[in-house]
């Protein structure tokens, strides 16, 4: 478990992360997102101690991750994939980091096995693809078979393989009680792989929920409708703060009314329904509306530079 309360990181007159307070839970992916300066790397970094926080606290399994007496079988940790620039290779990389924690050959095997690295673990990380680096910092997370997983952006620069194997990896790793913690600006990846999601905006959390309740709170719930009367059923089902929008398909979407209500009537009246579905709308739609006050970078639309 990760536990943070007050937790602020400030940087001159600059507020990073600006008191917050979350609980990261096990047995579950725990999604971190925000635009790029919303403060998530600050905060995974104050998780594992190399960033001190302002003021407040977080804690790693019941205490700070500085006074862990074995933190790599403790805590992974993937942050900043590009930073080994070793002129090891894989497996050597991966055996001098296991030495100071009694991990020796035969773990080092078993994660170079379950990165996929065999073929490359003799060549010097130096010369590693995006890709290649990215497997391996997740090798070294995992290299102490730590209950608690900290990645920041682990599927940067991977193939849509490696991006699958991430996604299968992680779910497998929380499915087995461990407690993950994993930032990616792929909406739809995050919404395939996260169970909970922490939405950080200008270093203050805009939401802290299980990912479909970020979506249908912030979407708001519609259901599609197809009948062969539709102005019947709009009849059928009028009333306060119901709207029906009709689709250029010839469907209809009806908003403020339930999928029950809207079967109920139709049955009620005879009217035919061929499709009734409720429509809840895409992760990165909820991720774009929550964050659209909080974007630092933004990128202007050509209509508006050509103005
Ligand atoms: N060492 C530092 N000195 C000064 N300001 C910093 C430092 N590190 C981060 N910041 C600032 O803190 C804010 C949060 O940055 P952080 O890297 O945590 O954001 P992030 O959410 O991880 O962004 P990204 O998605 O781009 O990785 C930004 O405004 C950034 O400029």
């Amino acid at each position: 478990m990760i536990h943070a309360r007050g937790l602020t990181k400030r940087y001159g007159t600059r507020t990073a992360v600006d008191g917050i307070d979350f609980t990261v839970e096990p047995g579950r992916v725990t999604g971190f997102l925000g635009p790029n300066g919303a403060g998530k790397s600050t905060t995974m970094r104050m998780i594992v101690g190399l960033d001190r926080p302002t003021a407040g606290t977080v804690t790693v399994g019941g205490h700070p991750y500085r006074s862990s007496a074995a933190p790599l079988r403790e805590v992974g940790v993937l942050l900043d994939a590009k930073a080994v620039h070793s002129g090891r290779t894989a497996y050597k990389h991966l055996l001098a980091m296991g030495a100071t924690h009694g991990i020796g050959k035969e773990r080092v095997r078993e994660v170079i096995g379950m990165t996929g690295l065999e073929s490359v673990a003799g060549k010097r990380v130096k010369g590693f693809s995006l890709g290649m680096g990215q497997r391996l910092g997740i090798a070294a997370a995992l290299l102490g078979d730590p209950g608690i997983l900290i990645l920041d952006e682990p599927v940067n620069g991977l193939d849509p393989e490696g991006v699958r194997w991430v996604r299968t990896l992680v779910r497998g790793l929380a499915a087995e009680g461990r407690t993950v913690l994993l930032s990616s600006h792929l909406m739809s990846e995050m919404a395939q792989t996260a169970d909970q999601l922490i939405v950080l905006g200008r270093g203050r959390i805009l939401e802290d929920a299980p990912v479909g309740d970020v979506i249908s709170r912030t979407n708001g719930t519609t259901v599609r409708v197809r009948t062969n009367d539709l102005g019947r059923l709009a009849a059928l089902v009028a009333g306060d703060g119901v709207t029906v929008n009709r689709e250029a398909d010839g469907s209809a979407t009806l908003s403020g009314v339930t999928p029950e209500r809207i079967g109920d009537s139709a049955a009620a009246a005879g009217l035919p329904i061929y499709e009734l579905t409720v429509v809840s709308g895409s992760l990165e739609d909820a991720y774009l509306t929550l964050t659209a006050d909080e974007v630092e970078y933004r990128s202007t639309a050509a209509e508006e530079i050509a103005r």
